[in-house]
């Protein structure tokens, strides 16, 4: 494997997990994780967005900055390969949709400094799935506190991910995730073990699944 540090992205319930565990488990990677659910701020937040969002995010950036300080500085003499369900970056982008503006220039400017004590991964997977099929897939797997999530909250982070792709010059595989199935069709997973394996220049590349 050419990458040491791959990275999966997306929406709210894009299948972000799902993959990175099969990713893990093919590559013999050691696995990264998202914590969300040690975030006591996070069901708060959804039922009072003004009051909770400045603490959730700062406890996002706060864990997500230790997680992956701890992990990429411990060397695994067996797993030379690293596969993360998440890009640290992924709190600036919820930061700037959740926080108001002099509250994000604040955010911002700690992102700055921590960020740069980070590694960025070497390739970027992202899971792209239209609304609908994100808000099915949130009710199908029925965390309660997700379920008073709508449409525009989606589709503004749908943007800002987007957006933040297309400046960036990161080495990225785009997956149009429309009725993706990871687990139940190896077709799907072989597509982006294919792509890991291609000669893929900076920026973005788009593949579809069968
Ligand atoms: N920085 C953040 N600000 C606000 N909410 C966040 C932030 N990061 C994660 N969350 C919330 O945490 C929960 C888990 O989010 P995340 O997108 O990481 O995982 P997921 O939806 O379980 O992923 P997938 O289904 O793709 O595996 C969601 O409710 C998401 O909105």
């Amino acid at each position: 494997m050419k990458y040491r540090f791959i990275t999966i992205e997306g929406n709210i319930g894009a299948g972000k997990t799902t993959l990175a565990h099969l990713l893990s488990r093919k590559l013999n990677a050691r696995l990264i994780l998202e914590e969300f659910a040690d975030n006591p701020f996070l069901p708060k937040f959804y039922e009072n967005q003004k009051q909770y969002a400045f603490p959730l995010e700062l406890f996002f950036m706060a864990e997500r900055f230790k997680q992956l300080k701890d992990m990429l500085q411990t060397k695994d003499m067996f797993q030379s390969v690293t596969v993360s369900d998440y890009l640290f970056t992924k709190c600036l982008l919820f930061a700037k949709v959740n926080l108001p503006e002099e509250e994000f220039r604040l955010y911002q400017k700690l992102f700055d400094i921590i960020h740069q004590q980070l590694i960025f991964p070497d390739i970027l997977i992202y899971l792209h799935a239209p609304v609908h099929q994100l808000k099915q897939n949130i009710k199908k797997r029925n965390r309660s506190y997700e379920q008073s999530i709508n449409d525009d909250y989606l589709f503004t982070l749908q943007e800002t991910y987007t957006s933040y792709i297309k400046q960036h010059n990161l080495k990225t595989i785009f997956i149009d995730a429309s009725n993706a199935d990871f687990l139940a069709n190896e077709k799907h997973l072989q597509v982006v073990l294919d792509a890991l394996d291609a000669d893929l220049s900076d920026g973005q590349h788009y593949f579809t699944l069968p």
